[in-house]
């Protein structure tokens, strides 16, 4: 059996002459998050506007829940869903909870399980205040509120993290867990990509209407082949030079503000790196930094030569 939340075969969409995202073919199960990456005009809003609903694909098929999100009796599953848009508006004149019981209305749940997720999103203190007096976190907390109504099986957040203090932030990211742990599938789209990483199962990078990645990141760190850093105290860098004599052949020596030595190494070197610096009794400290999120972004945007993918090659055939 299929568990796909969503399913996408050969998906594209023009805009007119503007083609916004080119043929796409992708599956994304139950309980898992995939993170959706890419510059301004990638095709992101597209592709989120295709799997709810909103927008009709120019061609192939898209599945939301098992049903095209655009047939007839669509309303019933697409209560199922959860959204956040990027630029999240409410009606002013209302307060958090006349808002939140109106859309609970909407989606056919209880007064009392909006106001459990006002509780949850720390807007019980302002609840009964005109959604005019909120400030933008206060605003953006209220969309994610208006977003987990129903315990979705499918949530699409846009920026859901903008104006998010800290602290909300982290609690933003407990709940999205907590509900990926239900079954729920989500798709987070996102600029900040510091923090991220942890909350997600797989990353999607578009560009031009082009998927240039898919995977989880240990996949796309071992397709990107970007160096890890090291950074090692207690050992000279003539020291570490001899040591590693043939373990450095693509290392690059790197400034380090607390007087460490660091450099980079190759993925196939790293462990052993690590065994011979660890064998060293004047070593005082060994770390390592993996390739992260943001560096994986900024290699395959700008044309992921190294561990070029099958996709970004097609792409750069056909340009
Ligand atoms: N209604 C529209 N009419 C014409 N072109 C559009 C329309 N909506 C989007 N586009 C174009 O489609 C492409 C993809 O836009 P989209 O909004 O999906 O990008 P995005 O990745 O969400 O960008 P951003 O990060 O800025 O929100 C862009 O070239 C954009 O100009």
């Amino acid at each position: 059996m299929n568990d796909a939340v969503v399913e996408l075969q050969q998906v594209s969409k023009y805009y007119r002459s503007v083609q916004a995202l080119h043929p796409l073919t992708f599956s994304l199960p139950a309980g898992e998050a995939l993170g959706l990456f890419g510059h301004n005009g990638a095709g992101k809003s597209t592709l989120m506007k295709l799997i709810l609903g909103v927008l009709a694909p120019t061609s192939g098929q898209v599945l939301a829940l098992g049903h095209c999100p655009r047939s007839n009796g669509a309303h019933e599953y697409r209560r199922q869903f959860g959204y956040l848009p990027e630029n999240v508006s409410f009606y002013d004149q209302l307060t958090g909870r006349e808002v939140l019981h109106y859309f609970a209305k909407l989606k056919g749940h209880t007064k009392g399980h909006a106001d459990s997720l006002l509780d949850e999103v720390n807007l019980a203190h302002a609840a009964d205040r005109q959604v005019k007096t909120y400030s933008k976190g206060m605003r953006q907390r209220l969309g994610l509120a208006q977003a987990f109504l129903g315990s979705p099986k499918l949530l699409i957040l846009d920026e859901p993290t903008v104006g998010l203090d800290p602290v909300a932030t982290r609690e933003f990211y407990q709940t999205v867990d907590r509900l990926k742990t239900s079954g729920c599938a989500v798709i987070l789209c996102s600029h900040v990509l510091p923090g991220i990483e942890g909350h997600i199962d797989r990353a999607m990078i578009l560009s031009k209407g082009r998927k240039l990645a898919l995977g989880t990141l240990d996949e796309l760190r071992a397709e990107a082949a970007l160096p890890t850093e090291v950074m090692v105290s207690g050992v000279s860098q003539s020291e570490i030079k001899s040591l590693l004599n043939g373990h450095l052949k693509d290392s690059t020596w790197l400034a380090d503000s607390e007087g460490r030595e660091r450099f980079t190494v190759t993925a196939d070197h790293k462990l052993d790196v690590m065994k011979r610096l660890l064998a060293q009794e004047q070593v005082q400290d060994l770390q390592l930094k993996q390739p992260s999120l943001e560096d994986l972004y900024h290699f395959y945007l700008s044309g992921g030569v190294a561990g070029m993918t099958s996709d970004v090659a097609m792409a750069e055939v056909e340009r």
